[in-house]
């Protein structure tokens, strides 16, 4: 302290007050040293409450505040106060919200029991909403009586944040995983952005599948009529940040629209909505391409924050994962529906563009036709020029029906070089159906040139008309179908209109199928075996299986009056198994029983043969009948073989494997080649009986006979002649070198047990 402005007196006076009040304290801390220190203590202690970030304070039995640390002081700071004692919550919180702390903290006044770790929200005094993490504890006196709580809280408002941020990119994730439409996600993303980042609007353009439009994503709280304004534009190095991000294909911040040069054409546009700034980043496929991009628009001009941009990085992330995923499911869904190969709708979108265009007929009070197609010589082009020649012609023929038929119209791949064609009704002036399906007709005959060569293919067309022919779906196609197989009866290269008596076949047809089934279901169908004699040893080694009909009416049923049936309609499936499961149970039985091991001899069809899970069904009837694979043989014929031969021959690959034997049944009748006949991994070659039942006499036949055993020697196969009748014939094979002879001079096809009494019989 200066004392120089006093009288010399005043100040002497004063020194020596100055001196005395120092002695006196001197001698109270000489005195009292612990009062002293006990004030220094709550110095400290006050300094140190203070310097703690986190809310501290202490209040009485009536919820008030009696000390409060310098940061609850300060985040409720209200003008003229700059201290909390003697005030509640009531005084610097909302109504309810004051009462819910009051409520809390007289429980535990009157409990006794501290509260920990509760998350309150609350609003500090410049109106930021902020998380606490509070525990409040009851303060006891010297007699254990509770005397007021004391309450710490931190502040875990960026925790929440970043938890809320998580929880709401996992439901964003989840929206995609489970498929929410695409705007939904886009919504929910921007939401989740702007509930983040103060005083932005989110928004999200995609960019056109042409790659050079704008098209809205979504923007929940964007100006509508401002987003139609956006809808269309072209993107370029200079349109506004979205459409300049597109085109760069990296991030563009304009913090001042009105005077940015890549807004130039745009800020007119703009200025009725007031928004000032623009920040867009490109959204991206996980390969790098830009499907759009996400962007915040600020009424006030200025750069966005660090952590904003992070939070636009992650939504683009989110935007491109949503996309993709989307861009995923739609080409599963277009595949699902349609054929790869031509990109035309496929079977399973048959049912439903019939429905439509029932619908639209009905509607206009019209018809519509439906054409049931199929080409005529396709498998020809297949087996000769290849499958790649045959993808190649399946293609040209899609297109050209596609040029000649109207966009209201449909063309459907069933599968193959089967085609459905829907014409709906809307004809051009003075044309007719007839006149568009021959149309079609020409051209798919007009010439074809595929690697190099040139040919021509026509078609079998079957037609019927809605309402005439049929009032649905399934009746029309049903008609369509019985038309194409009358036209392909008729020669082929023809239009059949479905007519009263193809009706009546279609219906006998349809009864004769369900008549079958019902065979099945109900036992009508049996075996006969025919044996089959080694020519060197005179022992009867093998039986073929021969399924016959018991049918209730009409009695015994052969196989040539029901098998060509049962493969148009695919019950061939379920009867070709029943009789695989049924002869490896006879043939395992007869062994059982003490007959000498015989193979049994299995017919197999095409379409058989064809199923995916064939070979599995083979081993599960061997498995289920205990029949050592080595007593089954498979007889397939020539022409189910050249339908697809690599395919042949990888199954039979796969059959060999199985132990079965295989063998070619009535060989000679096909065109199989010699270099192919050696791929394929058979044991026997069946002599078809067309060739054997003119012999000896037949010269032709005995030269084709002949031909057939020498090369089936040469090939060091066994060759085995069916139909065999008479002795003559017998001997004319014997001389010829043939190993094997079936037929009636044996014994006709008979039953399990009339054949176990052949097979007692000890061999000559
Ligand atoms: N004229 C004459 N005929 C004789 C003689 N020996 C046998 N046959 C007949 O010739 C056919 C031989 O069967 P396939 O060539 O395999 O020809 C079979 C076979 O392709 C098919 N088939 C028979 N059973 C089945 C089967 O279970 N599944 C399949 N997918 N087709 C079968 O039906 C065709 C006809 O069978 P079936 O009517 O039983 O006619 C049998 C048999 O009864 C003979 O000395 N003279």
């Amino acid at each position: 302290m200066k004392l120089s402005h006093l009288g010399n007196e005043d100040a002497d006076a004063t020194a020596r007050l100055m001196s005395a009040s120092q002695r006196l304290i001197d001698e109270a801390a000489r005195l009292f040293p612990l009062a002293a220190a006990q004030n220094d203590r709550t110095i400290w202690l006050e300094a140190m409450i203070d310097e703690v970030p986190d809310y501290l304070y202490f209040k009485d039995r009536n919820s008030r505040f009696v000390v409060a640390n310098r940061a609850i002081v300060n985040d409720n700071r209200r003008e003229g106060l700059d201290s909390l004692e003697g005030l509640s919550d009531f005084d610097i919180h909302p109504e309810h919200v004051a009462r819910g702390f009051f409520n809390t903290e007289q429980e535990i006044i009157r409990t006794g029991r501290a509260m920990l770790d509760m998350e309150e929200l609350i609003r500090d005094s410049g109106g930021r909403f902020k998380w606490l993490l509070t525990s409040k504890l009851p303060v006891r006196d010297g007699a254990g009586d509770v005397i007021g709580i004391v309450g710490i809280a931190r502040d875990i408002t960026e925790r929440k944040r970043a938890e809320s941020l998580h929880l709401g990119q996992a439901h964003l994730l989840k929206m995609i995983a489970l498929g929410a439409p695409l705007t939904d996600v886009f919504s929910s993303l921007i939401l989740l952005i702007e509930a983040h980042v103060s005083d932005v609007t989110g928004s999200i353009l995609m960019l056109a599948p042409d790659g050079r439009h704008i098209v809205t994503g979504a923007a929940p709280n964007l100006d509508p009529a401002f987003c139609k304004l956006i809808e269309g534009a072209e993107i370029g190095p200079a349109a506004g940040s979205c459409g300049t991000a597109m085109w760069r294909g990296e991030q563009v911040i304009v913090s001042d629209i009105e005077t940015d040069p890549l807004w130039a054409g745009f800020k007119a546009l703009v200025a009725p909505y007031g928004y000032r700034a623009c920040w867009s980043a490109p959204i991206r496929s996980y390969q790098g391409k830009v499907l759009g991009t996400f962007a915040l628009y600020s009424r006030t001009p200025g750069e966005p924050t660090a952590e904003c941009m992070k939070l636009v990085g992650m939504a683009t992330h989110i935007a491109g994962i949503a996309i993709e995923r989307k861009e995923a499911e739609d080409s599963i869904q277009f595949m699902a529906h349609h054929d790869t190969l031509t990109g035309l709708p496929n079977r399973s979108m048959l049912d439903e563009r019939v429905a439509s265009a029932i619908e639209a007929a009905d509607d206009r009070g019209g018809t519509m036709t439906l054409a049931f197609l199929d080409l005529d010589n396709f498998k020809l082009v297949n087996d000769s020029l290849g499958h790649h020649a045959g993808d190649e012609l399946l293609k040209i023929v899609a297109a050209r029906m596609l040029r000649c038929v109207r966009a209201s119209d449909s063309i459907v791949r069933l599968g193959g070089d089967e085609f459905v064609v829907l014409i709906n009704g809307g004809m051009r002036k003075g044309e007719t159906v007839e006149d568009r399906l021959r149309a079609v007709r020409e051209a798919i005959a007009e010439p074809v040139v595929i690697e190099g060569r040139s040919f021509q293919v026509t078609c079998s067309m079957g037609v019927a008309a809605y309402p005439e022919h049929g009032r649905n779906a399934t009746e029309l196609l049903a008609r369509a179908d019985a038309a194409m197989y009358r036209a392909k009866e008729i020669g082929r290269d023809a239009m059949q209109v479905f007519t009263a008596e193809l009706a009546n076949r279609a219906h006998e047809k349809l009864e004769r199928q369900e008549e079958l089934r019902r065979a099945l279901a109900q036992g009508e169908l049996f075996l006969q075996y025919q044996p089959q004699m080694d020519l060197a040893t005179g022992r009867i080694f093998a039986v073929e299986a021969l399924i016959r009909w018991r049918h209730p009416e009409r009695g015994l049923v052969g196989p040539g009056d029901f098998i060509p049936l049962a493969e148009e309609t695919g019950l061939i499936g379920p009867i070709g198994d029943w009789t695989l499961r049924a002869a490896c149970r006879q043939n395992k039985a007869w062994q059982v029983s003490g007959l000498p091991p015989i193979v049994v001899s299995v017919n197999v069809s095409a379409r058989q043969f064809q199923e995916k899970d064939w070979v599995e069904r083979v081993a599960a009837a061997l498995e289920e009948s205990g029949l050592e694979a080595r007593y089954l043989e498979l007889e397939l014929t020539e022409s189910l073989i050249m339908q697809d031969v690599q395919q042949a021959v990888e199954t039979m690959h796969r059959l060999e494997q199985l132990g079965v034997h295989l063998a070619i049944d009535d060989f000679g009748t096909g065109y199989s080649s010699l270099s192919s006949l050696k791929r394929f991994p058979v044991g026997r070659l069946k002599i078809d009986r067309s060739f054997v039942q003119d012999l000896p006499n037949d010269s032709d036949d005995a030269a084709i006979a002949r031909a057939v055993i020498s090369l089936a020697r040469t090939l060091q196969l066994r060759v085995i002649a069916e139909g065999v009748e008479t002795r003559e014939q017998v001997d004319f094979l014997r001389e010829a070198g043939c190993h094997e002879i079936q037929g009636f001079y044996l014994s006709r096809p008979i039953d399990a047990r009339a054949l176990q009494a052949i097979l007692c019989i000890p061999n000559p």
